[in-house]
């Protein structure tokens, strides 16, 4: 039987044909996307670019599509937030994948190469400021991936241990366990100038992440449990606020995703990188670089 056609209330499309809150068409981006949160960090990547066919931005969500060394290549910032990760993975899959004229899946689908350029903090004495991370494995403790169908591809004796060994609040959310694309886990892991490590992502940056300003958090112990958790030789490396999202919905969608981490704090020793911007600018060329060689 043929699909039915998405309605306009499932797959918005705003008056010129572009998807609701990204303000893309199909041919504005490219099958390897680079994401990152901060909006200015967009020019930041495609100042590099050989050339710029679309810019384009609604609200946080800021693209720029054009070509490194002749290789397309667009780059969206998401904002904060997994919330935000709903709305771009599903925007940016929905622009590969559906036809807007006919309002229903393509035959055949897209895989989008999905690379995060984010920063984040170290939860382990040992990783240094200024470093680069490529995540392996993150632990989502925020809820996005529960409200999706089929998610038996988390690794759940990891959160299971992970819940043991906090003694975690049951009104939190369940924590999920999911895994960066093996190709592109190799490629950029194989180079030197990359540790490999497991990323929490929270929702939050102050009570979330143990950053305590004026408020208390519930459970004052909680990145020290971070830091001593180990589950098969694996501990818990950084925190930040979209990989598990990313991760996640990339899975659920069939697209590959990796997370790149410039690692800006350090919240064992309590210091703060003194050159962010030279540290994230590094990393962008690092990752524009693996990407054409
Ligand atoms: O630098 P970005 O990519 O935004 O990533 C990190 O920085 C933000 C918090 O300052 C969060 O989005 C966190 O994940
Ligand atoms: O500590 C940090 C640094 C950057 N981003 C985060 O989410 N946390």
């Amino acid at each position: 039987m043929k699909q039915p056609a998405l309605t306009s209330s499932e797959l918005i499309l705003n008056d010129d044909g572009s998807i609701y809150h990204l303000n893309l068409k199909p041919a504005d981006i490219a099958e390897t996307i680079i994401t990152v949160g901060d909006p200015d960090r967009v020019e930041a990547v495609s100042k590099h670019f050989d050339a710029l066919e679309v810019e384009v931005q609604k609200r946080e969500f800021k693209t720029h599509t054009g070509t490194y060394k002749g290789k397309r290549i667009t780059v969206i910032s998401t904002g904060i937030g997994t919330d935000n990760i709903d709305i771009v993975l599903n925007e940016l899959d929905a622009l590969a994948n559906i036809d807007f004229k006919t309002r229903r899946v393509k035959k055949d689908l897209t895989k989008l190469t999905i690379i995060r350029i984010g920063t984040s903090g170290a939860i382990q004495p040992t990783i240094p400021i200024d470093s680069f991370l490529v995540t392996e494995t993150a632990i989502g403790f925020d809820n996005l991936l529960h409200f999706y169908g089929n998610i038996s591809f988390t690794d759940s004796a990891f959160s299971e241990a992970f819940v043991q060994h906090t003694n975690w609040n049951a009104h939190k959310s369940t924590p999920y366990v999911v895994s960066a694309d093996t190709e592109l886990l190799k490629l950029f892991s194989s180079e030197t100038d990359f540790l490999k490590g497991c990323t929490a992502t929270n929702v939050g940056f102050y009570g979330p992440q143990g950053r305590v300003l004026r408020l208390q958090t519930e459970d004052n112990m909680l990145n020290d449990k971070l830091t001593s958790f180990q589950f098969q030789k694996k501990k818990i490396t950084n925190l930040e606020m979209e990989t598990s999202g990313i991760y996640g919905m990339a899975t659920l969608l069939g697209h590959r995703a990796i997370s790149l981490n410039a690692i800006l704090a350090n919240r064992c020793d309590q210091t703060f990188s003194k050159q962010p911007q030279k540290t994230v600018d590094l990393l962008i060329q690092k990752t524009l670089s693996i990407l054409v060689a």
